[in-house]
């Protein structure tokens, strides 16, 4: 059910969407991007990557599952005091067609009640066809949604959303990483190998990945030093995904050559992708409009595979498929790019002992093709421990 209430989806170039709110009634402000995943909207509103974000689905009707305990990826949030993993990080949320009503045995409420209990406004009933080819066309931008109160004149609404800062140049991981130091223990007892995996907007989904495998990981908060690492006796680093602007995490930047100089093996996701190609040298830069959802199609070079993706980035590594180039840690390569717009989607050094992706492989949501590289990193650390 959606709210009655008058609601606008105002975009920084001026163009307004007028609808009816959905969730809670007042203002929001962020960045306007789409995401084109048929299913795992519960996921999605949950992970932390999407802090600042006013998310648009594509999919025409959403909320019919309605909402559950067990799907929130907001896995830091979940270890505070008063914590819960189904915090919603999205800034907004905009949608065709809500559901009237909820049909899952696991629902324990509708998508609209959550959207309430939490804050988070929305809107639905604008032609989200319309609104993705204009972002499409002129990329992500800033965007703003009113209803209620909030809802006053179109030049104070526009205002307030251009008085908002970009996503160029946002510093946001310390705003979503845990606060401090927590433990997931392998699944079935005894851990063959312990990681330490930097927190810089972590999903629930990817310790998961981690337990299942025999691997204990210890989450480290976005600041987290070497001497934490070396004195956990990790035998290996995982770099998490998160929101924001990778060009400003040079903190992560200058920690990941530290594991590299100590020869650590270490393996990084999407924003974690980011950092470690930082760290070799490579640019990054801002997309048109990104990859936001969960079937795009990956290349890995030297295999040919192609892998089919659960992705959510605006960013991007400069590179070009296969392109190999030297770094103080030895040579690396670009290992994957995107076949639908030749982005770069993976990089690893040539020993195989340090690599990453832009997509998910924790696919949550998402297909399960690549989740063989989370066997790949503890084989990995086997042949290091060895
Ligand atoms: N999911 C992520 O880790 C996103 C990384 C980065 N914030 C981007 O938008 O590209």
């Amino acid at each position: 059910m959606t709210g009655t209430e008058a609601a606008a989806l105002v975009l920084e170039d001026g163009r307004i969407f007028r609808g009816t709110s959905f969730g809670a009634v007042g203002q929001t402000l962020g960045e306007a991007v789409f995401s084109t995943g048929m299913t795992g909207y519960q996921e999605t509103l949950t992970d932390p990557s999407y802090h600042r974000q006013i998310v648009v689905a594509t999919a025409p009707q959403i909320g019919n599952t309605g909402w559950n305990s067990e799907d929130g990826e907001a896995l830091s949030a979940g270890r505070q005091a008063s914590g819960d993993s189904n915090k919603i990080w999205v800034a907004g949320y905009v949608v065709r067609d809500p559901a009237r009503r909820t049909s899952s045995w696991r629902a324990t409420g509708s998508l609209q009640d959550e959207l309430v209990r939490q804050g988070v406004v929305g809107i639905a009933g604008i032609d989200t066809r319309a609104l993705v080819r204009h972002l499409r066309t002129r990329g992500s931008m800033r965007a703003g949604v009113f209803s209620g109160p909030a809802l006053t004149d179109d030049a104070a609404m526009l205002q307030a959303v251009k008085e908002q800062p970009s996503m160029l140049g946002a510093d946001l991981a310390r705003e979503v990483s845990t606060d401090s130091g927590y433990v997931i223990e392998p699944v079935g007892g005894e851990a063959r190998f312990t990681v330490a995996a930097i927190d810089l907007g972590i999903k629930t989904n990817t310790p998961r990945m981690f337990a299942q495998r025999g691997i204990r990981v210890h989450v480290l908060p976005s600041n987290a030093s070497l001497e934490q690492i070396l004195d956990l006796g990790a035998d290996g680093v995982f770099l998490s995904n998160g929101p924001g602007d990778p060009a400003t995490a040079d903190g992560a930047v200058h920690l990941t050559k530290e594991v590299l100089g100590q020869g650590l093996p270490l393996f990084g996701i999407c924003f974690g992708n980011q950092i470690l190609g930082r760290a070799l040298g490579l640019e990054t830069y801002k997309m048109k409009f990104g990859h936001r959802g969960i079937n795009i199609p990956v290349i890995e070079h030297g295999t040919g595979r192609i892998a089919i993706t659960a992705q959510n980035h605006g960013f991007a590594l400069e590179g070009e498929a296969g392109q190999e180039f030297d770094t103080p840690f030895g040579r690396a390569v670009i290992s994957h790019t995107c076949a639908n717009d030749g982005a770069v989607e993976g990089v690893r050094l040539l020993d195989n002992s340090a690599f990453s992706v832009q997509y998910h492989p924790e696919a949550a949501a998402g297909p399960h093709d690549a989740a063989y590289l989370f066997d790949r990193f503890t084989s990995l650390l086997e042949g290091v421990k060895k």
